[in-house]
């Protein structure tokens, strides 16, 4: 038996899968979120979004598809936790390569199996997104929360520096050079791009602005990634440098960065959005799409004041902020992921979008 166990001493039961070879010395709280999702359990746990996270899935069958490493988000995870109802092995799984059991025991990823998700999912919509600590027996959970508030400074560098690549990297294309910050990238984002033919190149989230703009990209994607994005402040410095001087666009994480560097503000969401099937609508055409979600944090539509920034898009759900664009500048972001299909591909218009804005942005300074 192992145990997720909570600050004030909720515990939630299971069996341990994966990982668990820490010794108590590195015991750590995480922040355990909740994904609503039906499927996609492959891209969750490589979507280096999630670092640092203990992941709980409503849907109460997983792994029954088995595991493609061809679809996963990145080469690494950085999720520290894994918690599923009933764990399959995906034996049904067509040209398998292996199981989710397999991925988290080889990538240092804790699962915790047979858990009532569906409790655990009302405890943290209730109390909000939480920390908890995964063990193998309640007293360790106890003991370590007891000692909590002795607990040392935690000096880890941001999640984003643990996740983004070590090196830029080029991905050869035929039309106009994309520069795309890592701040722990989904590999689908790149693929959307490589569809529409751009040259790309990828840099790591510490890179400068001037490392950036001598390449001569025509356009700019500030990726997704983990954590909260206020604490970023290098990366929001370096994000005011680039926005007024080529197209962007930002997802997610690279969304939140956007708006604080234009002087906007983020916060953090009540138990976040994290799912396949959230409503959103674009203010000005009236149309509404499904959209896929992960994130804890969003822009306070009211700190855009002045920011240059309008909001375009709104979730139905909870009125919050999910796209904007500049109203001088070809910059446009959203808080969702376009790259991510919940079933029909409604949202990949968004690149195309973007094309436009880099085509007509290179033609206009080709006319100059
Ligand atoms: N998927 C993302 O980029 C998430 C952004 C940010 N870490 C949040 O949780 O809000």
């Amino acid at each position: 038996m192992a145990y997720l166990v909570f600050k004030d001493g909720t515990t939630f039961e299971g069996k341990e899968f994966g990982e668990w070879s820490k010794s108590s010395a590195q015991l750590k709280e995480q922040e355990v979120v909740f994904n609503t999702s039906m499927s996609g359990y492959q891209e969750m746990v490589t979507d280096l979004s999630y670092a640092g996270q203990i992941l709980v899935l409503t849907q109460p069958l997983i792994g029954n598809y088995g595991w493609h490493h061809e679809e996963n988000e990145a080469d690494k995870t950085r999720l520290q936790g894994l918690i599923v109802r009933e764990l399959s092995e995906g034996e049904g799984s067509l040209h398998g390569e292996g199981s989710l059991e397999d991925y988290c025991q080889q990538h240092g990823v804790q699962g915790l199996k047979g858990v009532d998700t569906r409790a655990l999912t009302r405890y943290l919509r209730q109390f909000g997104t939480l920390p908890g600590l995964l063990v193998q027996t309640q007293e360790a959970g106890i003991e370590y929360w007891a000692n909590s508030q002795r607990k040392i400074e935690d000096k880890s560098e941001h999640w984003v520096y643990r996740s983004t690549v070590k090196e830029a990297y080029e991905i050869p294309g035929s039309g106009h050079l994309i520069a795309v910050l890592d701040f722990g990238v989904k590999r689908n984002i790149i693929r959307n791009l490589q569809k529409r033919e751009f040259r790309i190149m990828v840099f790591p989230a510490r890179s400068t602005a001037e490392e950036i703009l001598r390449h001569r990209p025509s356009g700019l994607v500030l990726s997704n990634g983990p954590g909260d994005p206020e604490e970023l402040s290098e990366g929001i410095a370096m994000v005011r440098k680039l926005y007024d001087k080529l197209p962007v666009l930002g997802i997610c994480l690279g969304h939140q960065l956007l708006a604080l560097a234009a002087g906007g503000k983020t916060y953090k969401l009540p138990y976040g959005h994290r799912g396949g099937n959230h409503p959103v609508i674009d203010i000005r055409s009236g149309k509404a799409t499904m959209t896929s979600q992960n994130h804890g944090y969003a822009v306070e539509e009211a700190s855009l004041t002045g920011s240059g920034f309008e909001v375009t898009l709104r979730n139905l759900n909870d009125g919050t902020v999910e796209g904007m664009e500049h109203l001088t500048y070809p910059v446009l972001s959203v808080q969702f992921h376009p790259e991510g299909a919940p079933g029909p591909e409604e949202n990949a218009e968004i690149f195309d979008h973007f094309k436009d804005i880099v085509l007509r942005s290179s033609t206009q300074k080709g006319r100059r």
